[in-house]
């Protein structure tokens, strides 16, 4: 057994009949505390299975009487569970999900016992769903695409399906172990019971499950017309909105009606005046959150990046090398920032239609989350200016759609620096293209 604090990992074992949405709660979660960047995988027993035995299997194999089908199934689990065992000694890992229907009582005990033995928490995670529509449009949605019935006519796919869902029924036990750790989600969170929840990663990963909803929406992300800083090169400050920022502010309103129609929408801004500034005319209920103030950029800010280099070059150069973890003297970092947003997301999760009218790191963390962006990459998503980006959440990842307008400005995106490498060599001296945002004008 590891000498290692059982705090610091955790196994979360999903609960329930096919088709409940399992898949979708364990790549949230899983989403949310990678981003957050706590060491997060999951394993898939369905994968395992079709690696083991094979993908298409007819609905008598998942038949609790079919003893060859049972131990194949038994297998499968067993193997991930070996894996994520793995993963836990070998990577360090902090948070397995461990996606399965786990739905007898046998099973959960298997898995319990194994995690407990290497020193692992597990908390049981439940879907417990009622409602047949909901049932029907995931399976629809989701299942009819998966590699198990690639290439059948889906309506005989659809019949296998609800076959498959029946014999599960057949040896479903619901949580009621007492002595367990576990939460229930009924009907999508519209009824929650937990269990014997314990400890500060658990309580988080409770709290957001509580706040997960399914109802349709649109999140729109637009960056704060250009400002006076902006057009000067200079970074962080608080200044106003330049004339053709102004320009972006009138033209908001009726672009949003455009796309939303007359649904509901609730505006976001930071507290810094270029955000509120070009929300002013927005017809909509407006909230200001301190926790959407652009990255504070400490001593260097209100510089221009080469002012920077030449007064902090040591500075400079590490927050190339690794500009998530980087923070800035007597500022913050990427990862500072993500840690930050956390109540935004967690809000963000519970609404509906929301604009955010924000700067260009806060953003690049937001839609990071959405989109599963690594973190090195996170801090060079391209978020430009005048430009509105819609995120339809989905059963699996986000539809994205942007909207242009069409006013000049300056670019403020700054690429990720090429390795030393790639310097070009000019009349036998090294020199690297400029990397001023001011010589990149976007038209
Ligand atoms: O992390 P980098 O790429 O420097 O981008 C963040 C910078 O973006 C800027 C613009 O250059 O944000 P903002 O749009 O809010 O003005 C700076 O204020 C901020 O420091």
């Amino acid at each position: 057994m590891s000498s290692r604090s059982s705090n610091s990992r955790i196994a979360c074992v999903m609960v329930g009949l096919p088709a409940r949405g399992k898949t979708y709660i364990a790549q949230k979660v899983c989403r949310y505390l990678q981003w957050l960047c706590v060491s997060t995988k999951v394993f898939n027993v369905g994968n395992y299975r079709r690696k083991l035995h094979g993908a298409h299997q007819m609905h008598s194999f998942f038949d609790p009487s079919n003893e060859a089908g049972e131990i194949a199934r038994k297998e499968a689990a067993a193997e991930a569970l070996k894996d994520m065992l793995r993963w836990f000694e070998d990577e360090n890992g902090t948070v397995a999900i461990f996606d399965a229907t786990n739905s007898t009582r046998d099973r959960r005990s298997f898995l319990l016992n194994h995690c407990k033995k290497h020193d692992i928490q597990v908390i049981f995670i439940e879907s417990v769903c009622q409602d047949e529509d909901l049932i029907l449009q995931n399976i629809m949605e989701v299942k009819l695409s998966s590699p198990d019935y690639k290439d059948m006519d889906p309506e005989r796919a659809a019949e296998d399906f609800r076959a498959r869902i029946s014999h599960y029924k057949e040896a479903y036990e619901t949580i009621t172990e007492s002595d367990y750790t576990y939460i229930k989600l009924v009907n999508v969170g519209s009824q929650v019971v937990i269990n014997m929840i314990q400890g500060y990663l658990q309580s988080r990963i409770v709290y957001y499950l509580m706040n997960l909803h399914i109802l349709p929406r649109s999140i729109f992300f637009s960056r704060h017309g250009e400002s006076i800083f902006n057009l000067m090169g200079k970074i962080g400050g608080d200044s106003d909105l330049s004339p053709r920022g102004r320009k972006y502010a009138n033209a908001l309103p009726k672009l949003i009606h455009e796309h939303l129609g007359d649904q509901p929408l609730t505006v976001w801004t930071s507290t810094m005046k270029r955000t509120i500034q070009t929300a002013e005319q927005l017809p909509y209920p407006k909230l200001q959150w301190k926790a959407l103030d652009e990255l504070d950029a400490g001593v260097c800010d209100g510089m221009t990046y080469e002012e920077i280099e030449e007064k902090y070059p040591e500075d400079y150069a590490n927050r190339d090398d690794d500009k998530f973890n980087y923070r800035y003297r007597g500022g913050e970092s990427y990862r500072d920032v993500v840690l930050r947003l956390e109540p935004v997301i967690m809000e963000l999760e519970r609404q509906q239609n929301i604009l955010i009218i924000g700067h260009q790191a806060i953003l690049r963390c937001i839609y990071a989350y959405f989109h599963n962006n690594p973190h090195d990459e996170l801090p060079y998503i391209k978020i430009p200016l005048y430009t509105i980006i819609k995120l339809t959440p989905k059963a699996y990842g986000c539809a994205e759609i942007k909207y242009k307008v069409d006013i000049d400005a300056v670019d403020t995106h700054r690429p990720k620096p090429q390795p030393k490498s790639a310097k070009q060599v000019v009349n036998g001296r090294s020199s690297i293209t400029s990397s001023n945002p001011l010589t990149n004008v976007a038209s």
